[in-house]
């Protein structure tokens, strides 16, 4: 399994915001759903080493997010619910910023190959701060893919998009997943039946569903994702 969770517990002053949760995920598109504040961000800030856990373990690729975090970090790619990004810079030259950490061998033939896969090719001559929301988005996932990582961590990549971006993102998102594991939290059910194929459901830093789309809808007699998930986190 490329990503195993094992008794991951986040607790902020007071607050436990995740509560020992466990899981595993491996090739394919995993939704990784809750609603607001139910702990998502915190556990993809775990899985990828940019918060450390009060207890249990998190393991991306057979290595520690903690102990072995340089091997990490190397393995896997995130784009933060925030998606920041430097407006200051051209696609081009953030994307080769980006490359100089990684140390990619040959950055312009990979920018090219990103930029082509995340349909960035029409707006790539532009300032980061130039582009609509759907463009920004699609240069954070840029960012995160460049290294070829095994594992992707998506944060709410489409919220805010208009159909037609929400369209190819969407596809963009099913074409990674092929190949690479992608957790994927969003708040959109229509999403998560057009891209995902597994379901974690989190509420209130507990995991309430673990299944494949079509497993959870069979044990929920057939209802829509929606109801079920109104169900199991109300
Ligand atoms: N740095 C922090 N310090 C204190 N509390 C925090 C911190 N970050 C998150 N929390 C709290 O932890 C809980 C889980 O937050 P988190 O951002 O992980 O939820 P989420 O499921 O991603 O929510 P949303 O869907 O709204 O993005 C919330 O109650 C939040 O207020």
């Amino acid at each position: 399994m490329s990503i195993s969770v094992n008794g991951l517990t986040k607790v902020y002053g007071v607050q436990t915001a995740v509560n020992g949760i466990s899981f595993n995920a491996g090739p394919g598109v995993l939704g990784f759903l809750g609603p607001n504040g139910a702990g998502k961000s915190t556990t993809m800030k775990m899985l990828t080493g940019f918060i450390p856990q009060t207890e249990g373990s998190a393991m991306v690729c057979g290595f520690d997010t903690v102990k072995q975090s340089l091997q990490v970090k190397s393995r896997i790619g995130y784009l933060p619910e925030s998606n920041p990004l430097y407006m200051d810079m051209y696609v081009k030259e953030a994307l080769g910023f980006v490359a100089s950490i990684h140390g990619i061998h040959n950055p312009a033939q990979r920018i090219a190959e990103v930029i082509e896969q995340t349909g960035l090719t029409p707006e790539q001559h532009k300032k980061i701060s130039q582009l609509s929301k759907g463009y920004k988005q699609r240069v954070g996932i840029a960012q995160a893919i460049l290294h070829n990582p095994e594992v992707l961590i998506l944060d709410e990549p489409t919220s805010g998009l208009d159909p037609n971006q929400l369209i190819g993102i969407r596809q963009l998102i099913r074409d990674l997943g092929a190949t690479k594991t992608v957790i994927l939290s969003t708040h959109i059910m229509q999403e998560v039946e057009a891209t995902c194929n597994r379901v974690v459901i989190i509420n209130k830093g507990n995991i309430v569903a673990d299944d494949t789309l079509q497993g959870i809808k069979q044990a929920h007699n057939g209802q829509s994702l929606e109801n079920i998930f109104i169900s199991l986190t109300n």
